[in-house]
């Protein structure tokens, strides 16, 4: 499998550092908010990406990090007055819901910054006594010019760097391109006891302490949105590298912004759409359709009307299969490993060896569904639809199963609610108890409170 590789800016061998096995870290979100359709690109990305490696016989090692320290989680907190952590857990537990929503599966390991704050200060006293970093003040901060690959990933020049950057007040570094690895204790801010005072860790240290911890100090894939590109993953690397003296991670993946009105969508410019909603309007399907329909280092314009069509097409995809199915009736669908299913298999794995090109797999996926619908033979009809539903579906994750997740059950139940109050204003009780007697079989359970009819399971 070729991928491209950011530090050398080629399409390379993927050949991972212990054979049959490849460890990966992508960087999660701030937690601080509701994450967003941006967001879900490199969730997405990174764990079809794994599928598909496990696909092809690897065993994968997935870390994805919760920063649940931040300045903007702190000023969250500060506003409605409660403490930063139950700002982290409430959009923590959020991010599972979206998560589940849109069929991704759980990392390895979701490691949270707070939870490794000893381990970040060993790190930076590690530093410090390599001479890559010096305290000021109750700051630490890294001495870039102590790094020489320093710009090497991002393909920027230290000169520039220098030039183009400027002390911010209340900063107390001693050269612009610096960065502090620890960040002494404003006034009502959270801190840590650490031997440079009370603090908390700067934003790129936490990513080199949990990679390194989890993954080893050398690892195969580090991944995440090309935003991070510069300053955060050129900081990691330097760190990383400075420390242990070895390469840090020896692919870097960067996935593409997802775009709103021109704009990058971000949490804190809030020109995003939520998962949830997103979800809602469209189905799960379609949101990954509509993020595997571009080349993953592409950028994307979020677009209602190409979501639209991406909901138009799996619909019309499930509705094949699932007719194709229902005609199968108590038949096992069964298929014969044919040659024609090793040459489309050999098809699919050729589009996604070639740096993940999920653009062309879906195009195959959608000649397998006109095969199940179209093809004159019985035979190709099985064939594609075994191809779709227990081969290349799995990996993209679409078209797994007949998709109930983005069925609305609760605007259902509402229907029903609704006709069943019809009932009960004109007195027809027998119809009214009726509806909640069948949804009860169904273990739907209707509760008559002030506020209106509520329902459970
Ligand atoms: N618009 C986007 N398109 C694709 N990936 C994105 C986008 N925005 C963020 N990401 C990626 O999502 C992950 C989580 O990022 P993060 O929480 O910093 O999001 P954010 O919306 O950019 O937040 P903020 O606005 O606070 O910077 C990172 O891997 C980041 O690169
Ligand atoms: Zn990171």
């Amino acid at each position: 499998m070729k991928i491209t590789n950011t530090l050398t800016g080629k399409k390379e061998e993927l050949i991972p550092l212990n054979p049959g096995e490849v460890r990966i870290y992508v960087c999660g979100p701030t937690v601080y908010n509701f994450v967003h359709l941006g967001n879900s690109r490199p969730a997405i990305t990174f764990d079809t990406f794994r599928r598909y490696l496990e696909y092809s016989g690897y065993k994968v090692i997935l870390t994805q990090n919760f920063t649940d320290i931040d300045d903007k989680i702190i000023i969250k907190a500060n506003e409605e007055n409660v403490d930063s952590l139950e700002i982290a857990e409430r959009y923590i537990v959020q991010y599972w819901k979206d998560s589940m929503a849109l069929g991704i599966r759980p990392a390895n390991f979701h490691p949270r910054t707070t939870h490794y704050v000893d381990e970040i200060i060993e790190f930076i006293e590690d530093l410090i006594e390599k001479g890559h970093a010096y305290v000021s003040e109750g700051d630490v901060y890294f001495d870039v010019s102590s790094f020489d690959s320093y710009g090497k990933l991002s393909g920027r020049k230290l000169e520039d760097l220098i030039a183009g950057a400027r002390i911010q007040p209340g900063e107390r570094k001693k050269s612009p391109e610096d960065f502090a690895l620890w960040k002494a204790a404003k006034e009502n801010e959270p801190y840590w006891e650490s031997p440079w005072g009370k603090g908390r860790p700067g934003w790129h240290i936490e990513c080199s302490v949990m990679s390194t911890c989890i993954l080893g100090e050398s690892f195969d894939i580090h991944a995440g949105g090309s935003d991070l590109i510069f300053p955060h993953h050129e900081n990691e690397r330097a760190q990383s590298e400075a420390r242990y003296g070895k390469p840090f991670a020896k692919y870097w993946m960067h996935n593409g912004m997802m775009r709103f009105a021109g704009s990058k969508m971000s949490k804190s410019l809030g020109n995003f759409i939520t998962i949830k909603e997103a979800v809602k309007k469209y189905g799960k399907d379609a949101i990954r359709y509509f993020i595997f329909s571009k080349h993953y280092r592409s950028p994307i314009d979020y677009s209602e009307d190409l979501l639209q069509e991406a909901k138009t097409a799996v619909t019309r995809g499930n509705q094949i299969l699932n007719d194709f199915e229902q005609s199968l009736g108590d038949k096992q669908p069964f298929a014969r490993k044919s040659s024609w299913i090793s040459e489309k298999i050999a098809e699919f794995k050729a589009y996604l060896d070639d740096d993940f090109n999920t653009p062309k797999a879906l195009a195959l996926i959608f000649e397998m569904i006109n095969e199940v619908a179209n093809a004159s033979d019985e035979l190709r009809k099985l064939e594609a639809f075994h191809l779709v539903r227990n081969e290349f579906g799995p990996v993209l994750g679409i078209f797994e199963l007949p998709e109930s997740n983005h069925f609305d059950i609760d605007g259902l139940v509402k229907i029903l609610i609704d006709l069943r109050s019809q009932f009960r204003k004109e007195k027809n009780y027998e119809k009214s108890d009726e509806i909640r007697g069948r949804l009860m079989e169904l273990g739907i359970k209707l509760m008559d409170t002030p506020d209106g009819t509520k329902w459970s399971f």
